[in-house]
């Protein structure tokens, strides 16, 4: 009988052990990162068995209506912020939140408030929602600052400033990968068992990779650094083997694919759209702060991602991020780019 197997198999890191393992590394946050966490962890477990009966429970296709980002809602879009919105308000521990869904940001009612912030993006990747491909919710959570009783300031801070972040993606399995600010790691949901499981303890990204991620449909419009890469990327002058495209259009599922092969997932400004597409709060700083637990890094074409400061609650950056040795390539572009301006 193999006794280290069995153990270790029976000796189960659930994500509620795992954030309660850490919390208590932080005692004077009383155990609220974790309750917080459990209801996102609970909304997570909603929204992946919706998705996974969508076809038979009629869940395919439009709300009917637009979101403050000009995009037609799908049902599925407006039935995870609502579950989402519910679940982080009855935790009793959220206080500000940012909802790509929602124009406005919603300030939890006196009664249930509590000290952190979450900015999220309920279903990302709605594009893929109805063909069944990966897609995924991204969260990042702040804490109110110091003496405030909750505003829009309290999240209008560098990335930097979360204390924790995370996605769900839901797909062949539904994984969670989450960072509280020491490493990233990835659970998988054991259906049979209704828990997160931990799966990929912590995740380092391989320094450099063999993998570029963009849409190339965008490429007439690009700046020369982005051209400039992906022409490197696809006709190596150095000898070395091209990298391979791969392209999901689902933001969740690239990165996690990033995060565990390597390479670089790229959103870059473009002619069309100045500052891309990806918004700041609930899709850059998350991925960027687990990137960059991962061993990565993230970078704007101007600079490192988590140290913007956003203006407003969707604003959005151009991005690069993944691999270290990878995004050190883009900037170098981007600093001869700036030179020879000069
Ligand atoms: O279709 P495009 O322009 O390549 O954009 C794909 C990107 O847009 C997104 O779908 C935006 O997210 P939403 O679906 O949440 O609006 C990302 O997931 C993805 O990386």
């Amino acid at each position: 009988m193999d006794h280290a197997a069995d153990a270790q198999r029976t000796d189960l890191m659930t994500i509620t052990r795992y954030v309660l393992n850490e919390q208590s590394k932080h005692p004077e946050a009383r155990g609220d990162l974790t309750i917080l966490l459990s209801h996102i962890v609970l909304g997570c477990k909603f929204v992946c068995s919706a998705v996974n009966k969508a076809g038979l429970a009629k869940l395919i296709g439009l709300a009917g209506d637009t979101n403050i980002q000009g995009e037609e809602q799908k049902k599925l879009d407006v039935l995870s912020n609502d579950v989402f919105i519910n679940a982080l308000k009855s935790s009793g521990r959220a206080n500000v939140l940012v909802s790509e869904e929602n124009e406005e940001p919603i300030f939890v009612e006196a009664s249930k408030r509590g000290r952190y912030c979450v900015v999220f993006d309920p279903l990302d990747g709605s594009s893929n929602i109805d063909c069944g491909v990966s897609i995924g919710t991204i969260f990042g959570i702040y804490m109110l600052q110091e003496g405030s009783e909750g505003t829009v300031a309290d999240v209008l801070k560098p990335g930097k400033n979360m204390v924790a972040a995370g996605y769900c993606m839901y797909g062949s399995s539904c994984t969670l990968v989450l960072s509280t600010g020491t490493g990233a790691n990835g659970f998988t949901l054991d259906p049979s068992l209704g828990e997160f499981i931990l799966t990929h303890p912590n995740i380092k990204i391989p320094k450099k990779g063999k993998i570029y991620s963009v849409n190339e449909g965008n490429a007439k419009n690009w700046d020369q650094p982005t051209t400039s890469y992906v022409e490197k990327a696809k006709f190596p002058i150095d000898g070395s083997s091209p990298k391979s495209l791969r392209y999901i259009g689902s933001m969740v599922a690239d990165v996690h694919r990033t995060l565990l092969y390597g390479g670089i997932f790229m959103y870059p400004a473009d002619k069309k759209s100045p500052n891309g597409k990806l918004r700041v709060l609930y899709e850059v700083f998350p991925m960027s702060f687990l990137v960059e637990q991962a061993g990565g890094q993230s970078f704007t074409g101007q600079g490192r991602a988590l140290d913007i400061v956003p203006k407003n609650i969707h604003e959005r950056s151009p991005i690069f991020l993944g691999s270290y040795d990878d995004v050190e390539e883009i900037k170098a572009l981007y600093s001869a780019a700036e030179v020879k301006k000069e």
